[in-house]
């Protein structure tokens, strides 16, 4: 994808969609240990990367029941974070939303085992290292926008975040575009 600026084009990235789903009932958490793959043994909420065709909402919604074998009865887009890796061209951008209310038993999975967590207990050191700057205004009931850049993978070395009044989900459902890097 390019864009033209001022007479010049300029190549851009798209960023790679993802979700991030976590329950906050009764003052408590729902946050999951994840079992394998990417962030392997972090607790962080439930949420995978947005399939071609499908919308992030229901992204959020597939990935709460495969993650933690509940269906969200009410939810709300509460956050939008980028992330920014040193060794890859591509950003994240990581639609955070909030459940309210669900239907259904927290179970494990093969990919995440569900716990519940007082706000004064979140385990933020084995937790995304971004994750302490943003939680405060997720517990708070904020919405918030965020950009955080990352060396090797899990060090942070520079972030942004602000409160917004409005937040702004990607319109239709996710058409992924070949990434071109100049
Ligand atoms: C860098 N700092 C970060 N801070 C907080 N959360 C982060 C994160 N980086 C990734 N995440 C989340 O981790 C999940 C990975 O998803 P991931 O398991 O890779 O996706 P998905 O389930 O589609 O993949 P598989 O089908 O299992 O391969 C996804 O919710 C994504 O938002």
């Amino acid at each position: 994808m390019a864009a033209v600026t001022g007479g010049r084009i300029v190549p851009t990235v798209t960023p790679k969609l993802f979700t991030l789903v976590i329950p906050h009932i009764n003052g408590k958490l729902l946050l999951g240990k994840k079992l394998r793959g990417f962030g392997q043994g972090y607790f962080n909420g439930f949420g995978g990367k947005v399939e071609a065709g499908e919308t992030v909402e229901a992204c959020a919604r597939r990935e709460l029941e495969e993650e933690a074998c509940i269906q969200s009865t009410s939810m709300q887009h509460r956050g939008m974070l980028t992330f920014c890796f040193h060794d890859n061209p591509q950003p994240w951008q990581v639609h955070v939303f909030c459940v309210a209310a669900f239907r259904g038993e927290p179970g494990v999975t093969d990919e995440m085992e569900p716990l519940w967590f007082s706000p004064d207990s979140i385990p933020f050191d084995q937790m995304w290292a971004d994750d302490r700057y943003w939680m405060p205004l997720f517990l708070a009931g904020k919405t918030f926008e965020g950009t955080f850049h990352f060396q090797d993978t899990h060090t942070l070395v520079e972030h942004t975040l602000r409160e917004v009044d409005l937040l702004q989900l990607p319109a239709g459902p996710h058409q992924p575009t070949a990434v071109i890097v100049d």
